[in-house]
């Protein structure tokens, strides 16, 4: 089976975009093809696998898969670059349009330079605090509580958990040193975790001052990558609620693949502002 392809990333996180607006894919082969596609060895090479495909409640619809074949419910580095394919492709005709993702539907606006889409600012609604939508589940904590700097021990290490969903499940953990963060051992400990029925995305996050902080990512799904769009979100909001960043101000969050623009608003919606770029184009053969 020949299949037509885009790579894009947004700040070194990549996926491949298959065009559902051209191609028909078997439902149930999707996890497979997650998997194929993102192998480096024996795939084209990615976090994962994206579609784009028409919607009935927006003008697009996104569907993201992990590198291990498992959906999720939202990607905002994702939403960035399906607005650019979609606006390069004319399936939309103003630079301001709604995508539908499985967590719900975004506003999304694209910047045009001389006819190229080089940056685009979502706006990913208000994010979601009580405990029990996260999912997070304690002995102790109640379902409508906020997980704000709570006792979470890994192994021997005494950690602190901010709990954030963006539609995906996030939590974040402080450190005084980025380059210190114990993501090689603390994220994929903590992403399959009892604690957190669905699983979890696991960001660490050094604050440099009150509109500014360093993060790295162990993604749901996909290990270390290179920027997470509603880890940076969640990243942002948490910082807030630990009263380490403005509130309503743009926060600029450096990741390991650039930075992003992250402002949780006074009406309570977060805007994400950063790049989408397309790589190369292609066919791959499952
Ligand atoms: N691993 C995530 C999905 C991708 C999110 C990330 N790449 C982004 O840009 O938000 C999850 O399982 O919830």
């Amino acid at each position: 089976m020949k299949i037509p392809f885009t790579k894009m990333h947004g700040l070194g996180n990549s996926y491949i975009y298959i065009d559902g607006f051209q191609v028909e894919l078997e439902e149930d082969r999707l996890p497979e093809l997650a998997k194929a596609v993102s192998s480096v060895y024996t795939g084209i090479g990615s976090d994962g696998l994206i579609l784009v495909l028409p919607s009935d409640v927006a003008d697009v619809r996104m569907r993201i898969f992990n590198k291990d074949g498992s959906e999720a419910m939202n990607c905002g580095n994702g939403l960035r670059c399906v607005a650019k394919l979609a606006y390069d492709r004319g399936y939309v005709d103003q630079t301001e349009f709604t995508v539908e993702a499985k967590s719900g539907v975004v506003n999304a606006a694209v910047e045009v330079n001389h006819d190229t889409v080089h940056n685009v600012t979502i706006d990913m609604g208000q994010p979601i605090l009580e405990r029990g939508q996260i999912p997070m589940v304690t002995l102790t904590g109640d379902e409508q509580d906020h997980v704000i700097q709570e006792p979470f021990l890994v192994g021997e290490e005494n950690l602190y958990a901010t709990a954030v969903s963006m539609g995906n499940p996030h939590v974040v953990f402080y450190v005084d040193d980025i380059a210190d963060a114990p993501i090689d051992t603390v994220g994929p400990s903590v992403t399959n975790d009892q604690r957190f029925p669905e699983g979890v995305n696991v960001e660490f996050v050094e604050v440099l001052n009150d509109q500014e902080i360093n993060f790295r990512v162990w993604e749901r799904g996909s290990g270390i990558t290179q920027a997470c769009g509603t880890g940076a979100c969640a990243a942002v909001v948490s910082s807030v609620l630990n009263k380490r960043v403005k509130r309503g101000e743009e926060v600029m969050v450096h990741l390991d693949g650039g930075d992003l623009i992250i402002t949780w608003k006074d009406n309570g919606h977060v805007l994400m502002k950063g790049p989408a770029v397309t790589i190369a184009t292609g066919e791959f053969y499952l």
